[in-house]
């Protein structure tokens, strides 16, 4: 017969039993810990590790924020986050708030050491936010200790197959649609302040990225736009495709026109048109070849590596080029290191040691491949300048060329600026634009209503006399040309007022 009085004695005897085993233990332990020398202690630490895991009866993974030696933001990481936002944002007492998408609306997700519960088809999981320091790795041993974010996933054994086959799986997906959903757009810029390896956890600082210009805004003929639009879409839906063909899914775009023609616009409207983030690369900024590649290594999927006036970030012009080539652009080219020495700057005073092969490994060396869905694009005012390996196809796979409006584009402008679509003044500024050569910037800047007064046809005419001046001028300067051709004076001229200014200057 069962002594129903003697239970509570035996329990409670044994609990004082295991509370005061547990505390010798724990006193023992902080001795070892203290006195022992690390080769035991990791002996003891090794055994209890296998000891717990014997009697305890549950699994746990860690989602690390960087993987590769904090090289790159982990995407499983990135999922979780995301998939916890809306999961755990019933759930957890303790929430961060970012704004989302559009600046619209907040965005929660669990604060740090908060835990949440999660179901998946019965099965319960435990989810804590966590933080660990790391120890700087011998390269990095001048820097400080810094702090690494993880997710630790918690679930009993006899779940494993459910969770690692079918749970993951549900998290990393609905994680990644969340962040699709909730995502803006961001545009990042190298920033030159900052030193390799920084302290912050990425090379890159950001923006949201709100620029407002689309295809259907840009002036351009239609057919051309057309097949840039179609060119885009048939890249962002290829993956399957450069798989087969063994390509990394990547495309280059070179925009080449004169200045004010629209090619920063375009990036823009192809950033709008393929929901892509942008990468705006100064690579003035870049120090060295190793960094450029860390730069590239940090930029995330479906986004627009952007180098803008490639011709003036580096020397890339004409290393490759034979002496016999002589070209007036070297004429300006020597004109310029003139000027330069004259203002006191050293020749190739530019702290950049970024080359030229650092480059094309950036474009289509081996590290390019990771990420993918990127579009690289370079923009110059001076084609003819870059050098024919930097611009040949693979490299730069599309050349756009984006020139001086035509009659086309004005109509697309008439209508963005003033809601026009045809008008009698029409036919002049046609007759006009075919033989002027005037910018899209410039047609803008004259379509637009400068007062509340300023109507279409004021707009319109204002277009008029500045084509009518541009014209003037332009017939002028071949007058000039045929008249003053080779005139040795002129560069004395550039050189002495050179002169001049330095020495006010000083
Ligand atoms: N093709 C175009 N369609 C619509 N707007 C344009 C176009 N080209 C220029 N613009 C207008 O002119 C302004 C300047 O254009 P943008 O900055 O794109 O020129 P760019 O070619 O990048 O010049 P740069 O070579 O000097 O960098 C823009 O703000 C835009 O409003
Ligand atoms: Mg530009």
């Amino acid at each position: 017969m069962k002594k129903p009085t003697m239970l509570p004695a035996t329990m409670s005897e044994m609990w004082a039993t295991m509370g005061s085993t547990l505390a010798s233990f724990m006193f023992l332990w902080a001795i070892i810990r203290q006195y022992c020398p690390y080769e035991l202690r990791r002996f003891f630490e090794k055994y209890t590790h296998q000891l717990t895991g014997y009697f305890y009866p549950y699994i746990r993974i860690s989602f690390h924020e960087f993987t590769g030696d904090r090289l790159k933001c982990s995407e499983a990481y990135a999922a979780v986050e995301a998939y916890l936002s809306t999961n755990s944002s019933k759930s957890a007492k303790r929430l961060k708030a970012e704004m989302g998408k559009d600046s619209s609306n907040l965005v929660l997700s669990m604060d740090e050491y908060e835990r949440v519960t999660d179901e998946f088809h019965g099965v319960k999981v435990w989810w804590v936010s966590s933080k660990v320091a790391s120890t700087p790795t011998r390269s990095m041993s001048y820097y400080p200790e810094q702090e690494k974010r993880l997710y630790k996933l918690t679930f009993h054994r006899k779940y494993r197959q459910t969770i690692t086959e079918s749970y993951l799986e549900h998290v990393v997906r609905e994680g990644k649609e969340i962040r699709v959903r909730n995502r803006q757009r961001k545009l990042y810029t190298n920033s030159p302040g900052y030193k390799w390896p920084s302290y912050k956890q990425t090379m890159w600082s950001h923006i949201v990225f709100e620029h407002p210009a689309t295809f259907e805004t840009m002036a351009m003929e239609p057919e051309k736009k057309q097949e840039i639009i179609e060119d885009l879409l048939t890249f962002s839906k290829s993956k399957d495709f450069y798989k087969k063909i063994g390509k990394a899914w990547k495309r280059g775009y070179l925009l080449y026109g004169p200045p004010g023609t629209g090619k920063s616009t375009m990036i823009a409207a192809m950033a709008n048109l393929l929901n892509y983030d942008v990468y705006d690369l100064e690579l003035t900024a870049v120090k060295e070849n190793t960094e450029l590649r860390k730069l590239l290594i940090e930029t995330t999927s479906k986004s627009i590596i952007v180098i803008e006036d490639i011709d003036c970030s580096l020397d890339l012009t004409g290393q490759r080029k034979k002496k016999a080539e002589k070209s007036s652009d070297d004429e300006i080219e020597r004109l310029n290191k003139e000027i330069a020495k004259r203002e006191g700057k050293e020749e190739g005073a530019s702290s950049s040691k970024v080359t030229l092969s650092g480059l094309l490994n950036f474009i289509d060396g081996l590290w390019s491949a990771c990420g993918g869905e990127r579009l690289v694009v370079f923009t110059t005012n001076y084609v003819e300048k870059l050098d024919p390996a930097l611009i040949r196809r693979g490299r730069m796979d599309k050349h756009i060329e984006l020139s001086y409006c035509s009659f086309e584009g004005f109509k697309v402008l008439a209508k963005n600026y003033l809601d026009v679509e045809m008008h009698p003044m029409f036919e002049a500024i046609k007759r006009l634009m075919e033989k002027t050569k005037i910018t899209p910037a410039d047609v803008a800047e004259n379509l637009m209503p400068k007062s509340p007064r300023d109507d279409a046809e004021k707009c319109l005419s204002s277009l008029i006399q500045a084509l009518e001046e541009a014209n003037e001028e332009a017939e002028k300067k071949i007058n000039d040309e045929d008249l003053g051709e080779n005139d040795p004076t002129i560069e004395d001229s550039v050189l002495s007022q050179v002169d001049k200014e330095t020495e006010k200057s000083s």
